[in-house]
């Protein structure tokens, strides 16, 4: 996370903040202004030389487009991705219906530090001096018991459409396991302790960022990295995702019809023993149009051994990172957020 508008502090030392009412602001306040935080959004894909790969899952060469789109970028946008047109609109509908509420009304459900569910800010807020434009609402497991709180006699519909996300999403990000383990040379044996019901954790990250009266001085979300193996986004209304590109600069995920955003994260990079990238990406907020993500985590469970796999394939080739249980893993995300890969990789001598 090496870019100017970067401010993260080391530990997570604030109490928990509630996102703004954003019904009534008219301005940024001090505390939500990011004073450099787009000075260098240059658009690189401006002349259309270089731009975001966009995969069809159904191209006889699919694998090895994703193999190298996850090696250049960690991050592309894919189609035929067999994601149900109906699925989708009932996951905006009742995500607008959420985030459309009365704060009282979704306050109901917030997030606490010891309750990662619910209503709220981003996890990585207390790591940043500036607070972001945007209000999120997490479920992890079932979405069953938050949505009660909110809608004590109508909160099945809502569940009934993230499940339903949730069930696609696993469907489509394990055939993207297949496809890119096969391109790293990692076996069907090995695949198999990575996917299944008792081989993930799904979670999913329901973002709103309102209409911005000075979009320049804010942020979406500031640049990070998901601590996931594949992140599956859905952008509803508006564009605003960057994703970094190493020697290049800052790239503007366009909003294309029918497709969605797969991107890599932090557990990937590490099984990968560093050839896929974990994707650093941010999202800007505009005065336009309110913009809404729809995200799905597909990550390991917390007792799941993470170490590289393809040096068991290459023996020329040394492991990057240490063997660690992913609960350790987050436990070193959450303490040092960016660092993290660094403190588990190993050092050359
Ligand atoms: C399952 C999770 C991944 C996540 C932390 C969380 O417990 C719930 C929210 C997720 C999210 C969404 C926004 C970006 C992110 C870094 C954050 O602050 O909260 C991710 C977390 C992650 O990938 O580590
Ligand atoms: O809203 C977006 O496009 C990205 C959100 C994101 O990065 C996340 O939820 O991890
Ligand atoms: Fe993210």
């Amino acid at each position: 996370m090496a870019t100017s508008e970067s401010c993260a502090v080391e530990t997570k030392t604030l109490p928990i903040q509630l996102p703004l009412d954003f019904s009534s602001i008219q301005s940024v306040p001090e505390s939500h202004a990011w004073p450099e935080s787009n000075e260098d959004q240059v658009e690189n894909n401006g002349d259309g030389s270089l731009v975001l790969p966009i995969i069809d899952l159904n191209d006889p060469k699919a694998m090895e487009l994703i193999g190298y789109a996850c090696e250049n970028w960690g991050a592309f946008q894919l189609k035929n991705h067999g994601i149900s047109k109906s699925v989708i609109e009932e996951l905006e509908v009742e995500t607008k219906r959420l985030f459309d509420l009365p704060k009282e009304q979704k306050l109901k459900a917030l997030r606490s530090r010891d309750n990662p569910t619910g209503y709220g800010t981003f996890w990585i807020t207390p790591f940043f001096q500036q607070r972001m434009w945007q209000e999120g609402f997490t479920i992890i497991a079932s979405a069953v018991q938050d949505a009660k709180k909110i809608w004590p006699n109508d909160y099945q519909r809502f569940c009934d459409a993230m499940k339903k996300f949730e069930d696609e999403s696993r469907v489509l990000i394990e055939k993207l396991i297949h496809l890119s383990f096969k391109f790293l040379g990692i076996s069907e044996e090995e695949e198999k302790n990575w996917v299944g019901p008792n081989n993930h954790a799904g979670a999913i990250q329901l973002n709103s960022y309102p209409i911005c009266p000075k979009p320049e001085n804010a942020m979406g979300i500031a640049p990070h990295t998901d601590t996931s193996i594949f992140t599956l986004l859905h952008q509803s209304q508006s564009s605003g995702l960057h994703i970094f590109k190493d020697g290049s600069g800052w790239f503007t995920v366009p909003l294309v019809p029918d497709t969605i955003v797969i991107n890599t994260g932090d557990v990937l990079h590490m099984l990968s023993n560093a050839r896929f990238k974990s994707a650093l990406h941010k999202v800007s907020v505009n005065n336009v149009k309110h913009r809404y993500s729809m995200v799905y985590f597909y990550r390991p469970t917390m007792d799941q051994v993470v170490s590289p796999l393809v040096p068991k394939n290459n023996s020329d080739e040394e492991p990057r990172f240490r063997a660690l249980t992913f609960k350790e893993y987050v436990g070193i995300k959450d303490k040092y957020l960016d660092k993290a890969l660094s403190i588990v990789s190993i050092k050359e001598d």
